[in-house]
C-alpha cells in the first residue's frame, strides 16, 4: 500500500506522515526533498511554482513510488499533489491511496507562520489554496485535532487500527 498524504503547505503532511509511517511500521518520504534547487529557491523567495516547475518533480516522485511497488513494501509519502493532474502523474492506475489533510487558511496560516527552519515562504499559502483542486476520491481528514488523533482517524479510515498494525505477525 502506498499512502500519499496531500494538502496545501502547512497542512501537516510531514508531521502526520512521520507518525503514520511509524504506526504502520513502514518507510516515509517527503516530496519536499525531491524538489530541484531552483524550485526550492522560488518557494523561499515567495514565488509560486508553475506546472512546468512541478512536472519533473512529480515524475521523479512517481519513479520512487514504482520502486516501492516493485519492492512490495508499504510506504507513506508526503506530497502537496494540489491538482488532479498531479495526482494522475503520481498514481496513473489509481495505485496509491490519497489522504487529504483538510483545513482552512485561518487554521493553517498561523501554523505556517510559527514554523521555523523551513524554506517554504508562508506568504505562498494563498496561492496554494488557489491552486488546490480538492479530491473527490480521497480519504479526507480534518486537521484541527492533535497529530495522534489525526493519525488514529487515518488508520481507522484505512481499515488499519493502531493495535493491528503494531501487533507482531502470528507465529
Ligand atoms: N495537527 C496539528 N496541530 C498543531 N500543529 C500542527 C499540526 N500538524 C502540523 N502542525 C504544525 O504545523 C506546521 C506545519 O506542519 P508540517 O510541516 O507537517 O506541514 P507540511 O504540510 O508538511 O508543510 P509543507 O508542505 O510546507 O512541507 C509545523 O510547525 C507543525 O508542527
Ligand atoms: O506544489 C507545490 O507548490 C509544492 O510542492 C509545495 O507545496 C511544497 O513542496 C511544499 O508543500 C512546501 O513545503
Amino acid at each position: 500500500m502506498i499512502v500519499v498524504l496531500m494538502g496545501v503547505a502547512g497542512s501537516g503532511k510531514t508531521t502526520i506522515g512521520l507518525l503514520l509511517a511509524e504506526r504502520l511500521g513502514c518507510g516515509f518520504s517527503d516530496a519536499d526533498s525531491f524538489h530541484p534547487p531552483a524550485n526550492v529557491e522560488k518557494m523561499r523567495a515567495g514565488i509560486p511554482l508553475t506546472d512546468d516547475d512541478r512536472w519533473p518533480w512529480l515524475h521523479a516522485l512517481r519513479a520512487a513510488i514504482e520502486g516501492w511497488e516493485r519492492a512490495g513494501v508499504d510506504h507513506v509519502v508526503a506530497c502537496s499533489a494540489l491538482k488532479q493532474a498531479y495526482r494522475d502523474v503520481l498514481a496513473p492506475q489509481d495505485d496509491a491511496t490519497f489522504v487529504y489533510l483538510k483545513g482552512s487558511a485561518a487554521l493553517i496560516g498561523p501554523r505556517l507562520a510559527a514554523r521555523t527552519g523551513h524554506y517554504m515562504n508562508p506568504k505562498l499559502l494563498d496561492s496554494q489554496f488557489a491552486t488546490l483542486e480538492e479530491p473527490d476520491d480521497a480519504i479526507v481528514v480534518d486537521i484541527a485535532p492533535t497529530p495522534p488523533e489525526i493519525v488514529a482517524d487515518i488508520l481507522c479510515k484505512l481499515g488499519r487500527t493502531p493495535a493491528e498494525s503494531l501487533s507482531p505477525p502470528p507465529a
